[in-house]
């Protein structure tokens, strides 16, 4: 049974989902806290809010690096640094490597119903393609692009005359609530992952990560 406590929180923009869990976890009884915030740019208003909230920061661009392994392999260990109990990726936007995901949870949020519209632009994506319903997803990361096993969604009605910032910012009133309720519970009550099914609490029959 995994906990949560300890948390990464990886930004590569505004940030909002970030604030909701810095917010969230004023709250002692929230159960987990933001212990550093990461980012893949410099000058975001993410980082602007942790500094607000006198939370360290790091930022791995990775231009800074012959290759992407060793990009992958830097920001694993500025991770490391923290040692969380759960890396939360909220709207980061670059595809983690094995270092990071071999070492600890990372949990994203991803404005789409996936498996659909996965990807850097789901709602853009969603958008273009007619859907009446999109939403959000908080899913367990692994190597794939969002394809990692769900933990949680909730729907969002798209309206006829929705560009992609209108119904983004729709999206997000429900992502960070979402979020937030998600990494709380996976916090306080633990969580196990068997195949594709991941259960918050303490039930049976999952494996232990
Ligand atoms: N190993 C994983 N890492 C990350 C995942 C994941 O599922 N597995 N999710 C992303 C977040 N995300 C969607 O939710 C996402 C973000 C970015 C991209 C993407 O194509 N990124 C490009 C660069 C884009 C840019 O720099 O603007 C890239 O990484 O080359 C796809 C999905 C977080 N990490
Ligand atoms: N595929 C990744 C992706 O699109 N992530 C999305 O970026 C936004 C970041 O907003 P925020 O910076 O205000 O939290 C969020 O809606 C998140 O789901």
């Amino acid at each position: 049974m995994s906990k949560a406590g300890r948390l990464v929180v990886l930004v590569s923009g505004s940030g909002t989902n970030l604030q909701a869990l810095l917010d969230a976890s004023a709250d002692p009884s929230y159960g987990a806290r933001v212990v550093a915030v990461g980012a893949d740019r410099e000058g975001i208003e993410g980082l602007a809010r942790a500094t607000r909230a006198n939370i360290p920061t790091f930022v791995e661009k990775v231009g800074d690096y012959p290759t992407r392994a060793e990009w992958d392999a830097a920001i694993a260990a500025r991770i490391a640094a923290y040692e969380p109990d759960l890396v939360v990726s909220a709207g980061f936007m670059k595809i983690l490597g094995t270092p990071t995901l071999d070492a600890f949870p990372v949990l994203n949020t991803h404005p789409a119903l996936l498996p659909s519209f996965p990807g850097a632009h789901g709602v853009r994506d969603a958008l273009a393609h007619g859907v009446k319903v999109t939403g959000c997803t908080v899913m367990l990361a692994d190597e794939g692009v969002d394809t990692g096993p769900i933990v949680a969604q909730a729907a969002v009605p798209v309206q006829p005359d929705d560009d992609e910032a209108v119904l983004h910012e729709r999206i997000k009133v429900v992502e960070r609530r979402l979020l937030v309720e998600t990494v709380g519970r996976m916090a306080r009550e633990g969580w196990t992952v068997s195949g594709r099914t991941v259960r918050i609490g303490n039930h049976t029959g999952g494996e232990t990560t």
